[in-house]
């Protein structure tokens, strides 16, 4: 069974066991893309199989941060056909990380991502499979941003292409200060296929977004800054003493937002998602249901015993 029917037949058995699980269930599966689409998803991913090089690597630490390496340094972090694989799947570990609170998602060798490998592209640019592959990290992407983690893209060097699209995935993003995003679609004849197009709009506004995609802009902090796309401009570790590595640095970043359980960092992601995503009425019912889920739980009592003593 395709992995996004399976998880739909779960999320109805889900329906009945929780209220998240009926929230869930107004909600897509975090898919896209499905059987009804017309969507194969073991098809695909035995093709982009057969595009191998370098890794998706991930790093659940106790903190609950987790750090995703896009790791294909020789290629800029070009996303191979079998990257695209490892990262849905590492997607499907950090959906059921129940002790997560936050995710960095960042490059190897001090580069985010240069989009996707364009030897893969070549091979893969007839139309059927274009739009397989398009449907595929479509699908990635949103659960991605959908995951119930506190997310930030750590940006050093480029963000090019389907690399700037996985930059937009990202709740946040944090820009080195040499680091630029670029949407080069338009120089290679084509447009955002993974969403990076939908979630640019929503993050910078359909006219900053017709600019920076018409035109092909290369976005540093500076404009990053300005238009919205960048949340914060990282210290040159060699320029200031005690800046800390750009890792250490986004984690210091985060540190602010993910105090508290991972339940409620959870809840807080989940509240803000359907706000975002769904319609008024469907929003509010869902934030009434994640709130049951926290409601009267252990953080809650704690915080309320600690409360009476302050009387
Ligand atoms: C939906 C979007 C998606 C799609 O349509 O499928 C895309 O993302 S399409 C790809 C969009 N990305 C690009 O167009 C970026 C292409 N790369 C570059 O412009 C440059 O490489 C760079 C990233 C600006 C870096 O330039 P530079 O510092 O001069 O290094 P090199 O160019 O020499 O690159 C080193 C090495 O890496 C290889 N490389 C870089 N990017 C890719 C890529 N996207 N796919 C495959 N290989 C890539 C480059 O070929 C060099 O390899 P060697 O020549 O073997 O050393």
């Amino acid at each position: 069974m395709a992995l996004c029917a399976l998880r739909r037949q779960l999320l109805k058995r889900s329906s009945s066991c929780g209220a998240w699980g009926r929230c869930m269930q107004r909600w897509s599966s975090g898919c896209v893309y499905t059987d009804v689409h017309g969507f194969n998803q073991l098809e695909i991913r035995e093709k982009l199989q057969a595009f191998p090089g370098g890794s998706v690597d991930l790093l659940k630490q106790d903190s609950g941060v987790a750090v995703l390496t896009i790791n294909n340094p020789s290629r800029m972090n070009a996303l191979s056909g079998s990257m695209m694989v490892d990262l849905e799947e590492r997607v499907s570990q950090l959906e059921n990380w129940t002790d997560g609170k936050a995710l960095i998602v960042r490059g190897a060798a001090e580069t985010f991502c240069s989009g996707s490998d364009l030897n893969a592209v070549r091979a893969i640019s007839n139309p059927q499979d274009g739009m397989k592959m398009c449907m595929f990290m479509q699908n990635a992407l949103t659960r991605l941003l959908r995951l119930s983690l506190i997310s930030v893209a750590l940006v050093e060097g480029r963000a090019l292409g389907g690399g700037a699209e996985l930059a937009t995935a990202c709740d946040f993003r944090l820009m080195a200060s040499d680091s630029v995003i670029q949407f080069v679609h338009k120089h290679m004849g084509l447009v955002p296929g993974w969403g990076g197009a939908t979630r640019l709009v929503r993050i910078v506004g359909s006219q900053n977004a017709l600019k920076l995609l018409a035109g092909a802009l290369k976005v540093d902090p500076e404009l990053g800054l300005q238009v919205g796309l960048a949340d914060g401009v990282l210290q040159d570790p060699q320029g200031q003493e005690g800046a800390g590595t750009p890792l250490q640095q986004a984690e210091k970043w985060l540190s602010s937002y993910i105090k508290g359980p991972a339940p409620v960092i959870q809840a807080v992601k989940k509240v803000v998602l359907s706000g975002r995503e769904l319609p008024l009425s469907e929003a509010l019912r869902t934030e009434k249901d994640v709130f049951g889920t926290v409601w009267g739980g252990p953080a809650n009592l704690q915080a309320l015993a600690s409360k009476s003593k302050h009387k």
